[in-house]
Protein backbone atom coordinates (compact mmCIF):
# COMPACT_ATOMS: atom_id res chain seq x y z
CA UNK A 1 0.00 0.00 0.00
CA UNK A 2 1.72 3.18 -0.97
CA UNK A 3 0.73 6.36 1.16
CA UNK A 4 1.44 10.02 -0.11
CA UNK A 5 1.84 13.09 1.78
CA UNK A 6 -0.66 15.31 3.14
CA UNK A 7 0.41 19.11 1.71
CA UNK A 8 -2.04 21.79 1.99
CA UNK A 9 -5.39 19.77 2.31
CA UNK A 10 -4.14 17.08 -0.82
CA UNK A 11 -2.46 13.60 -0.93
CA UNK A 12 0.81 14.51 -2.67
CA UNK A 13 2.64 11.65 -4.14
CA UNK A 14 6.79 11.52 -3.54
CA UNK A 15 9.27 11.38 -5.53
CA UNK A 16 10.78 8.25 -3.73
CA UNK A 17 9.01 5.97 -1.14
CA UNK A 18 10.54 3.63 1.14
CA UNK A 19 9.51 -0.04 2.49
CA UNK A 20 7.99 0.60 5.94
CA UNK A 21 8.67 -3.33 8.02
CA UNK A 22 6.43 -4.65 10.73
CA UNK A 23 8.96 -4.53 13.94
CA UNK A 24 7.86 -8.21 14.62
CA UNK A 25 7.93 -10.30 11.40
CA UNK A 26 9.82 -7.83 9.90
CA UNK A 27 7.28 -8.31 6.56
CA UNK A 28 6.23 -5.02 4.39
CA UNK A 29 3.48 -3.21 5.94
CA UNK A 30 3.18 -0.30 3.50
CA UNK A 31 5.97 2.07 1.57
CA UNK A 32 5.94 5.30 2.76
CA UNK A 33 7.01 8.69 1.20
CA UNK A 34 10.21 10.16 1.17
CA UNK A 35 9.39 13.73 1.67
CA UNK A 36 11.79 16.42 -0.31
CA UNK A 37 13.48 19.71 1.21
CA UNK A 38 10.99 21.50 -1.25
CA UNK A 39 7.67 18.99 -0.43
CA UNK A 40 8.68 20.47 3.37
CA UNK A 41 9.05 23.71 2.23
CA UNK A 42 5.35 23.46 0.67
CA UNK A 43 4.04 22.25 3.79
CA UNK A 44 5.54 24.79 5.59
CA UNK A 45 4.22 27.26 3.11
CA UNK A 46 0.75 26.03 3.24
CA UNK A 47 0.70 26.07 7.09
CA UNK A 48 2.17 29.81 6.83
CA UNK A 49 -1.19 30.68 4.51
CA UNK A 50 -3.31 29.18 6.32
CA UNK A 51 -2.40 30.47 9.68
CA UNK A 52 -4.93 33.70 9.39
CA UNK A 53 -7.97 31.86 8.73
CA UNK A 54 -6.94 29.41 11.49
CA UNK A 55 -6.42 32.54 14.02
CA UNK A 56 -9.79 33.90 12.78
CA UNK A 57 -12.09 30.93 12.64
CA UNK A 58 -14.64 31.11 15.86
CA UNK A 59 -13.87 28.98 19.07
CA UNK A 60 -16.96 27.18 18.31
CA UNK A 61 -15.91 25.79 15.03
CA UNK A 62 -12.71 24.51 16.40
CA UNK A 63 -13.95 23.03 19.12
CA UNK A 64 -15.95 21.42 16.81
CA UNK A 65 -13.80 20.37 14.26
CA UNK A 66 -12.13 18.29 16.99
CA UNK A 67 -15.57 16.68 18.19
CA UNK A 68 -16.29 15.80 14.86
CA UNK A 69 -12.45 14.34 14.82
CA UNK A 70 -13.29 12.30 18.59
CA UNK A 71 -16.54 10.68 17.02
CA UNK A 72 -14.75 9.86 13.91
CA UNK A 73 -12.07 7.62 15.86
CA UNK A 74 -15.06 6.74 18.27
CA UNK A 75 -16.38 4.97 15.27
CA UNK A 76 -13.02 3.76 13.44
CA UNK A 77 -11.20 2.53 16.71
CA UNK A 78 -10.70 -1.00 16.06
CA UNK A 79 -8.95 0.28 12.72
CA UNK A 80 -7.04 2.66 14.63
CA UNK A 81 -5.57 -0.14 16.81
CA UNK A 82 -5.04 -2.02 14.41
CA UNK A 83 -2.42 0.24 12.29
CA UNK A 84 -1.01 1.23 15.61
CA UNK A 85 -0.35 -2.20 16.33
CA UNK A 86 0.78 -3.34 12.73
CA UNK A 87 3.53 -0.42 12.84
CA UNK A 88 4.93 -0.47 16.04
CA UNK A 89 4.30 -4.22 17.89
CA UNK A 90 2.79 -2.76 20.82
CA UNK A 91 0.15 -5.15 21.93
CA UNK A 92 -3.50 -4.92 20.41
CA UNK A 93 -5.13 -4.44 23.51
CA UNK A 94 -2.69 -1.60 24.57
CA UNK A 95 -3.07 -0.25 21.21
CA UNK A 96 -6.88 -0.24 21.68
CA UNK A 97 -6.42 1.66 25.20
CA UNK A 98 -4.20 4.32 23.16
CA UNK A 99 -6.36 5.13 20.92
CA UNK A 100 -9.28 5.59 23.81
CA UNK A 101 -7.14 7.72 25.00
CA UNK A 102 -6.65 9.43 22.18
CA UNK A 103 -10.32 10.01 21.96
CA UNK A 104 -10.02 11.29 24.94
CA UNK A 105 -7.39 14.15 24.13
CA UNK A 106 -9.40 15.28 21.18
CA UNK A 107 -12.43 16.00 23.16
CA UNK A 108 -10.15 17.85 25.62
CA UNK A 109 -9.12 19.84 22.78
CA UNK A 110 -12.29 20.76 21.75
CA UNK A 111 -13.27 21.41 25.40
CA UNK A 112 -10.58 23.81 26.09
CA UNK A 113 -10.84 25.60 22.94
CA UNK A 114 -13.89 27.30 24.05
CA UNK A 115 -11.99 28.17 27.20
CA UNK A 116 -9.52 30.18 26.06
CA UNK A 117 -9.15 33.47 27.75
CA UNK A 118 -6.86 36.49 29.47
CA UNK A 119 -7.84 38.42 32.54
CA UNK A 120 -8.33 41.40 34.23
CA UNK A 121 -5.37 43.41 35.94
CA UNK A 122 -5.82 45.63 38.42
CA UNK A 123 -3.83 48.39 36.56
CA UNK A 124 -4.47 51.05 39.70
CA UNK A 125 -2.32 49.26 41.94
CA UNK A 126 0.89 50.82 41.29
CA UNK A 127 1.05 54.55 41.62
CA UNK A 128 0.31 56.06 37.69
CA UNK A 129 -1.62 52.73 36.57
CA UNK A 130 -4.60 54.97 37.58
CA UNK A 131 -8.11 55.78 35.30
CA UNK A 132 -7.02 52.70 33.16
CA UNK A 133 -8.12 49.18 32.21
CA UNK A 134 -5.58 46.24 31.44
CA UNK A 135 -6.38 42.80 30.12
CA UNK A 136 -4.75 39.97 28.82
CA UNK A 137 -5.94 37.62 25.82
CA UNK A 138 -4.26 34.58 24.38
CA UNK A 139 -3.64 34.80 20.65
CA UNK A 140 -2.00 32.18 18.44
CA UNK A 141 1.53 31.84 17.90
CA UNK A 142 1.34 30.60 14.12
CA UNK A 143 3.09 28.08 12.63
CA UNK A 144 3.78 25.06 14.80
CA UNK A 145 6.61 22.20 13.79
CA UNK A 146 5.60 18.81 15.53
CA UNK A 147 8.07 16.50 16.04
CA UNK A 148 6.90 13.10 17.44
CA UNK A 149 7.79 9.75 18.78
CA UNK A 150 7.43 6.04 17.45
CA UNK A 151 5.73 4.48 21.12
CA UNK A 152 2.77 6.61 21.27
CA UNK A 153 1.97 6.99 17.56
CA UNK A 154 -1.47 8.52 17.75
CA UNK A 155 -2.02 9.94 21.19
CA UNK A 156 1.05 11.66 21.39
CA UNK A 157 0.27 12.65 17.70
CA UNK A 158 -3.33 14.15 19.38
CA UNK A 159 -1.10 15.69 22.38
CA UNK A 160 -0.12 18.09 19.47
CA UNK A 161 -2.35 18.58 17.20
CA UNK A 162 -5.52 18.97 19.33
CA UNK A 163 -3.71 22.07 21.54
CA UNK A 164 -2.68 23.52 17.99
CA UNK A 165 -5.87 23.46 16.45
CA UNK A 166 -8.11 24.62 19.78
CA UNK A 167 -5.57 27.61 20.03
CA UNK A 168 -5.94 28.56 15.98
CA UNK A 169 -2.63 27.50 14.96
CA UNK A 170 -1.35 25.65 11.87
CA UNK A 171 0.95 22.75 12.17
CA UNK A 172 3.46 20.65 9.88
CA UNK A 173 4.00 17.13 11.76
CA UNK A 174 7.03 15.23 11.02
CA UNK A 175 5.67 11.82 12.85
CA UNK A 176 8.57 8.93 13.63
CA UNK A 177 10.18 6.70 10.86
CA UNK A 178 8.55 3.56 12.26
CA UNK A 179 4.97 5.01 12.57
CA UNK A 180 4.00 7.32 10.08
CA UNK A 181 0.39 5.39 9.22
CA UNK A 182 -1.00 6.67 12.56
CA UNK A 183 -0.62 10.28 11.60
CA UNK A 184 -1.52 10.10 8.28
CA UNK A 185 -4.94 8.09 9.36
CA UNK A 186 -5.33 10.86 11.72
CA UNK A 187 -4.58 13.36 8.87
CA UNK A 188 -7.17 11.70 6.79
CA UNK A 189 -9.93 11.88 10.11
CA UNK A 190 -9.53 15.33 10.82
CA UNK A 191 -9.90 16.09 6.70
CA UNK A 192 -12.94 14.79 7.27
CA UNK A 193 -13.70 16.36 10.26
CA UNK A 194 -13.48 19.70 8.63
CA UNK A 195 -10.43 21.02 9.05
CA UNK A 196 -9.60 24.21 6.39
CA UNK A 197 -6.60 23.20 3.66
CA UNK A 198 -3.13 23.56 5.28
CA UNK A 199 -3.93 23.96 8.84
CA UNK A 200 -2.40 20.07 9.44
CA UNK A 201 0.17 19.08 6.84
CA UNK A 202 2.21 15.38 7.34
CA UNK A 203 5.48 15.12 5.71
CA UNK A 204 7.63 11.71 6.49
CA UNK A 205 10.92 11.22 6.10
CA UNK A 206 14.21 11.45 7.71
CA UNK A 207 14.23 13.08 11.14
CA UNK A 208 17.72 14.35 10.34
CA UNK A 209 16.50 15.61 7.36
CA UNK A 210 13.13 17.01 7.50
CA UNK A 211 13.31 17.50 11.28
CA UNK A 212 16.00 19.70 11.17
CA UNK A 213 14.73 21.59 8.07
CA UNK A 214 11.42 22.37 10.25
CA UNK A 215 13.24 23.51 13.05
CA UNK A 216 15.23 25.57 11.28
CA UNK A 217 12.72 27.51 8.94
CA UNK A 218 11.32 31.23 10.09
CA UNK A 219 8.38 30.74 9.39
CA UNK A 220 7.94 27.91 12.06
CA UNK A 221 7.75 29.66 15.65
CA UNK A 222 7.37 26.50 17.97
CA UNK A 223 8.74 23.39 18.32
CA UNK A 224 7.11 21.12 19.85
CA UNK A 225 9.09 17.91 20.46
CA UNK A 226 8.50 14.22 22.22
CA UNK A 227 11.32 11.60 21.74
CA UNK A 228 14.87 10.96 23.36
CA UNK A 229 17.17 13.52 25.03
CA UNK A 230 19.84 13.30 22.84
CA UNK A 231 17.64 14.72 19.95
CA UNK A 232 15.79 17.34 22.06
CA UNK A 233 18.83 19.09 23.15
CA UNK A 234 19.72 19.35 19.75
CA UNK A 235 16.69 20.93 18.54
CA UNK A 236 17.15 22.94 21.38
CA UNK A 237 20.43 24.33 20.73
CA UNK A 238 19.57 24.94 17.03
CA UNK A 239 16.01 26.63 17.72
CA UNK A 240 16.84 30.14 17.95
CA UNK A 241 14.52 32.53 19.37
CA UNK A 242 11.60 29.97 18.70
CA UNK A 243 9.65 28.81 21.19
CA UNK A 244 10.10 24.91 22.34
CA UNK A 245 8.90 22.58 24.61
CA UNK A 246 10.60 18.99 24.77
CA UNK A 247 8.67 16.12 26.06
CA UNK A 248 11.89 13.66 27.13
CA UNK A 249 12.89 10.41 28.56
CA UNK A 250 13.21 8.85 31.84
CA UNK A 251 14.26 6.56 34.22
CA UNK A 252 11.09 6.30 36.22
CA UNK A 253 11.32 4.75 39.88
CA UNK A 254 8.68 4.21 42.39
CA UNK A 255 9.23 3.83 46.53
CA UNK A 256 7.84 1.24 47.83
CA UNK A 257 7.56 1.57 52.00
CA UNK A 258 7.15 -1.16 54.46
CA UNK A 259 3.33 -2.09 56.15
CA UNK A 260 1.51 -1.51 51.83
CA UNK A 261 -0.43 -4.16 50.48
CA UNK A 262 1.88 -6.29 47.92
CA UNK A 263 -1.51 -7.91 46.64
CA UNK A 264 -2.94 -5.07 44.46
CA UNK A 265 0.56 -3.22 44.17
CA UNK A 266 2.46 -5.78 42.72
CA UNK A 267 0.59 -6.28 39.29
CA UNK A 268 0.04 -2.62 39.22
CA UNK A 269 3.99 -2.36 39.06
CA UNK A 270 4.19 -4.90 36.72
CA UNK A 271 1.67 -3.22 34.13
CA UNK A 272 4.13 0.20 34.61
CA UNK A 273 7.54 -1.52 33.98
CA UNK A 274 6.40 -4.03 30.95
CA UNK A 275 3.39 -2.34 29.09
CA UNK A 276 4.23 -1.63 25.32
CA UNK A 277 7.59 -3.52 26.76
CA UNK A 278 8.90 -1.07 28.71
CA UNK A 279 8.57 1.67 25.39
CA UNK A 280 7.18 4.53 27.82
CA UNK A 281 8.52 7.54 28.75
CA UNK A 282 7.25 7.22 32.30
CA UNK A 283 7.90 3.13 32.35
CA UNK A 284 8.69 2.03 35.94
CA UNK A 285 12.25 0.88 36.01
CA UNK A 286 13.87 1.56 38.78
CA UNK A 287 11.76 -0.13 42.03
CA UNK A 288 13.11 1.05 45.65
CA UNK A 289 11.30 -1.56 48.24
CA UNK A 290 11.76 -1.59 51.76
CA UNK A 291 14.01 -4.01 53.41
CA UNK A 292 11.74 -6.02 55.17
CA UNK A 293 9.54 -6.54 52.50
CA UNK A 294 11.65 -6.89 50.03
CA UNK A 295 11.94 -11.00 49.49
CA UNK A 296 8.02 -11.29 49.54
CA UNK A 297 7.97 -8.34 46.76
CA UNK A 298 10.57 -9.81 44.32
CA UNK A 299 8.89 -13.21 45.13
CA UNK A 300 5.32 -11.97 43.76
CA UNK A 301 6.97 -9.40 41.26
CA UNK A 302 8.93 -12.80 39.36
CA UNK A 303 5.41 -14.94 39.67
CA UNK A 304 3.91 -12.06 38.50
CA UNK A 305 5.94 -11.07 35.52
CA UNK A 306 5.75 -14.92 34.45
CA UNK A 307 2.32 -14.89 33.69
CA UNK A 308 2.76 -12.17 30.62
CA UNK A 309 2.35 -13.65 27.34
CA UNK A 310 4.57 -12.97 24.53
CA UNK A 311 3.58 -12.99 21.18
CA UNK A 312 2.28 -11.63 18.00
CA UNK A 313 1.36 -8.27 18.28
CA UNK A 314 -1.94 -8.83 16.53
CA UNK A 315 -3.14 -11.45 18.75
CA UNK A 316 -5.85 -9.94 21.62
CA UNK A 317 -4.03 -12.39 24.36
CA UNK A 318 -0.51 -10.92 24.04
CA UNK A 319 0.91 -8.47 26.51
CA UNK A 320 4.35 -7.89 25.61
CA UNK A 321 5.98 -8.56 21.50
CA UNK A 322 8.39 -6.83 19.53
CA UNK A 323 10.85 -4.06 20.36
CA UNK A 324 10.50 -1.18 17.84
CA UNK A 325 14.26 -2.38 15.82
CA UNK A 326 16.74 -5.56 16.01
CA UNK A 327 19.38 -2.86 17.28
CA UNK A 328 16.92 -1.96 20.31
CA UNK A 329 17.10 -5.84 20.88
CA UNK A 330 20.52 -5.98 20.54
CA UNK A 331 21.25 -2.70 22.95
CA UNK A 332 19.08 -3.98 25.76
CA UNK A 333 20.66 -7.44 25.52
CA UNK A 334 23.84 -5.64 25.47
CA UNK A 335 22.87 -3.84 28.83
CA UNK A 336 21.58 -6.65 30.36
CA UNK A 337 25.13 -8.56 29.76
CA UNK A 338 26.67 -5.45 30.95
CA UNK A 339 24.78 -5.71 34.62
CA UNK A 340 25.36 -9.51 35.00
CA UNK A 341 29.09 -9.26 34.14
CA UNK A 342 29.00 -6.35 37.31
CA UNK A 343 27.37 -7.97 39.65
CA UNK A 344 23.56 -7.82 38.66
CA UNK A 345 21.26 -11.03 39.04
CA UNK A 346 18.35 -12.10 36.65
CA UNK A 347 15.90 -13.18 38.61
CA UNK A 348 13.56 -13.58 35.31
CA UNK A 349 14.00 -13.15 31.63
CA UNK A 350 17.26 -11.62 30.29
CA UNK A 351 16.54 -13.57 26.52
CA UNK A 352 14.79 -13.31 23.69
CA UNK A 353 12.34 -14.88 21.17
CA UNK A 354 12.77 -13.05 17.61
CA UNK A 355 12.93 -9.79 17.97
CA UNK A 356 10.91 -9.91 21.55
CA UNK A 357 13.13 -9.09 24.94
CA UNK A 358 11.57 -11.06 27.37
CA UNK A 359 10.42 -9.35 30.15
CA UNK A 360 13.46 -9.09 33.03
CA UNK A 361 13.57 -8.42 36.47
CA UNK A 362 17.58 -7.53 37.18
CA UNK A 363 18.47 -7.50 40.77
CA UNK A 364 21.61 -6.64 42.72
CA UNK A 365 21.87 -3.78 40.41
CA UNK A 366 24.34 -0.81 41.10
CA UNK A 367 23.48 2.91 40.49
CA UNK A 368 25.84 3.42 37.85
CA UNK A 369 25.10 0.34 35.60
CA UNK A 370 23.59 1.52 32.50
CA UNK A 371 20.29 -0.38 33.12
CA UNK A 372 19.82 1.83 36.00
CA UNK A 373 21.15 5.46 35.23
CA UNK A 374 19.94 5.80 31.66
CA UNK A 375 16.68 4.98 29.82
CA UNK A 376 16.42 1.30 29.08
CA UNK A 377 13.22 2.08 26.81
CA UNK A 378 12.75 -2.13 26.77
CA UNK A 379 11.32 -4.45 29.04
CA UNK A 380 13.41 -4.70 32.09
CA UNK A 381 12.44 -3.70 35.68
CA UNK A 382 15.41 -3.01 38.95
CA UNK A 383 14.21 -4.09 42.03
CA UNK A 384 16.74 -2.65 44.66
CA UNK A 385 16.41 -2.76 49.12
CA UNK A 386 16.47 0.06 50.93
CA UNK A 387 16.34 0.73 55.09
CA UNK A 388 14.14 3.55 54.31
CA UNK A 389 11.63 5.91 51.96
CA UNK A 390 14.70 8.90 52.69
CA UNK A 391 17.42 6.71 51.41
CA UNK A 392 14.82 5.70 48.16
CA UNK A 393 14.40 9.48 47.64
CA UNK A 394 18.20 9.90 47.76
CA UNK A 395 18.67 7.20 45.15
CA UNK A 396 15.20 8.31 42.74
CA UNK A 397 16.98 11.71 42.44
CA UNK A 398 20.34 10.38 41.60
CA UNK A 399 19.05 10.75 38.10
CA UNK A 400 19.82 12.96 35.31
CA UNK A 401 16.03 12.45 34.54
CA UNK A 402 13.08 14.00 36.51
CA UNK A 403 10.07 13.04 34.72
CA UNK A 404 7.50 11.31 37.27
CA UNK A 405 8.11 9.44 40.06
CA UNK A 406 5.61 7.54 42.59
CA UNK A 407 5.24 6.37 46.45
CA UNK A 408 3.35 3.31 47.92
CA UNK A 409 3.37 4.42 51.89
CA UNK A 410 0.52 4.22 54.49
CA UNK A 411 2.17 7.19 56.08
CA UNK A 412 0.86 10.64 55.08
CA UNK A 413 4.11 12.28 56.63
CA UNK A 414 6.50 10.14 54.38
CA UNK A 415 4.44 10.31 51.11
CA UNK A 416 4.18 14.67 51.46
CA UNK A 417 8.05 14.66 52.35
CA UNK A 418 8.37 12.52 48.91
CA UNK A 419 6.34 14.58 47.04
CA UNK A 420 8.38 17.83 48.40
CA UNK A 421 11.92 16.32 47.96
CA UNK A 422 11.44 13.94 44.61
CA UNK A 423 13.29 15.99 42.13
CA UNK A 424 10.40 15.54 39.04
CA UNK A 425 7.67 16.78 36.96
CA UNK A 426 4.81 14.92 39.06
CA UNK A 427 4.37 12.65 41.76
CA UNK A 428 1.96 9.86 42.28
CA UNK A 429 0.99 9.00 45.66
CA UNK A 430 0.02 5.32 46.16
CA UNK A 431 0.54 5.10 42.73
CA UNK A 432 3.00 3.75 39.82
CA UNK A 433 4.99 6.76 37.86
CA UNK A 434 3.25 5.64 35.03
CA UNK A 435 0.17 6.88 35.71
CA UNK A 436 -1.53 9.74 32.93
CA UNK A 437 -4.34 11.06 32.06
CA UNK A 438 -4.49 12.92 29.17
CA UNK A 439 -5.86 16.61 30.41
CA UNK A 440 -3.14 16.54 33.83
CA UNK A 441 0.16 19.00 33.67
CA UNK A 442 2.44 16.84 32.08
CA UNK A 443 6.40 17.51 31.88
CA UNK A 444 9.61 16.85 33.30
CA UNK A 445 12.64 18.40 35.20
CA UNK A 446 16.38 18.07 34.35
CA UNK A 447 16.90 15.95 30.92
CA UNK A 448 13.28 15.19 31.22
CA UNK A 449 12.46 18.44 29.07
CA UNK A 450 10.78 21.65 29.03
CA UNK A 451 7.41 22.73 29.46
CA UNK A 452 4.32 20.82 30.06
CA UNK A 453 1.79 19.16 27.82
CA UNK A 454 -2.13 18.12 28.65
CA UNK A 455 -4.09 19.78 26.69
CA UNK A 456 -4.59 23.49 29.06
CA UNK A 457 -1.34 23.25 29.63
CA UNK A 458 -0.34 22.90 25.91
CA UNK A 459 -2.43 25.76 24.83
CA UNK A 460 -0.62 27.94 27.02
CA UNK A 461 2.64 27.07 25.57
CA UNK A 462 0.87 27.38 22.07
CA UNK A 463 -0.44 30.76 22.45
CA UNK A 464 1.43 34.37 23.28
CA UNK A 465 0.03 35.93 26.04
CA UNK A 466 -1.20 39.64 24.59
CA UNK A 467 -1.64 43.33 27.02
CA UNK A 468 -4.17 45.31 26.48
CA UNK A 469 -4.09 48.73 28.22
CA UNK A 470 -6.58 51.11 27.87
CA UNK A 471 -5.85 55.15 28.79
CA UNK A 472 -9.54 56.86 30.02
CA UNK A 473 -8.03 60.06 30.38
N1 LIG B 1 8.28 12.81 27.84
C1 LIG B 1 7.41 12.33 26.98
O1 LIG B 1 6.26 12.72 26.95
C2 LIG B 1 7.82 11.25 26.01
C3 LIG B 1 6.81 10.54 25.36
C4 LIG B 1 7.17 9.55 24.46
C5 LIG B 1 8.50 9.26 24.20
N2 LIG B 1 9.45 9.96 24.84
C6 LIG B 1 10.87 9.64 24.60
O2 LIG B 1 11.09 9.37 23.22
C7 LIG B 1 12.16 8.46 23.05
C8 LIG B 1 11.77 7.33 22.14
O3 LIG B 1 11.23 7.79 20.96
P1 LIG B 1 12.04 7.82 19.58
O4 LIG B 1 13.03 6.70 19.54
O5 LIG B 1 11.04 7.94 18.49
O6 LIG B 1 12.85 9.18 19.77
P2 LIG B 1 13.82 9.94 18.73
O7 LIG B 1 14.39 11.09 19.47
O8 LIG B 1 14.76 9.00 18.08
O9 LIG B 1 12.83 10.44 17.58
C9 LIG B 1 11.77 11.33 17.86
C10 LIG B 1 11.43 12.10 16.60
O10 LIG B 1 12.52 12.96 16.27
C11 LIG B 1 12.85 12.81 14.89
N3 LIG B 1 14.26 13.17 14.71
C12 LIG B 1 15.34 12.37 14.74
N4 LIG B 1 16.47 13.09 14.54
C13 LIG B 1 16.08 14.38 14.38
C14 LIG B 1 16.77 15.61 14.16
N5 LIG B 1 18.10 15.64 14.05
N6 LIG B 1 16.06 16.74 14.05
C15 LIG B 1 14.72 16.74 14.17
N7 LIG B 1 14.00 15.59 14.38
C16 LIG B 1 14.67 14.44 14.48
C17 LIG B 1 12.51 11.36 14.63
O11 LIG B 1 12.39 11.10 13.24
C18 LIG B 1 11.20 11.23 15.38
O12 LIG B 1 10.14 11.75 14.62
C19 LIG B 1 12.48 7.98 24.47
O13 LIG B 1 13.59 8.66 24.97
C20 LIG B 1 11.22 8.35 25.25
O14 LIG B 1 11.40 8.49 26.62
C21 LIG B 1 9.16 10.95 25.72
O1 LIG C 1 5.94 7.59 26.41
C1 LIG C 1 5.53 8.52 27.07
C2 LIG C 1 4.10 8.88 27.01
O2 LIG C 1 3.87 10.18 27.41
C3 LIG C 1 3.36 7.87 27.75
S1 LIG C 1 1.75 8.23 27.98
O3 LIG C 1 1.14 8.74 26.78
O4 LIG C 1 1.72 9.25 28.95
O5 LIG C 1 1.08 7.06 28.52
Amino acid sequence: MRKKLFIDGKWVKAEKYTSLLSPYNEKIIAEIPVATLNDVDQAIAAAYHAREKMAKMPKHERAKILENVASLLEQRKEEAAHIIAQESAKPLRTALEEVNRTIQTYKFSSEEAKRIHGETLPLDAAPGGENRIGYTIREPIGVIGAITPFNFPMNLVAHKVGPAIASGNTIVLKPASQTPLSAFFIAELLQEAGLPDGALNVVTGRGSLIGNQIVQDERVKMITFTGSPQVGIAIRNKAGLKRVTLELGSNSAVIIDEGVDLRSIVPRCVKGAFSNQGQVCISLQRIYVHKNIYEEFVDRFVSETRTLTIGDPLHASTDISALISKNDVQRVLNWIEEAKQAGATVATGGDITGNIVHPTVLLHTKPDMKVSCQEVFGPVVLINKVASVEEAIQFVNDSRYGLQAGIYTNHIARALDAAEKLEVGGVMINDIPTFRVDHMPYGGVKESGIGREGIKYAIEEMTELKLVVINRQ
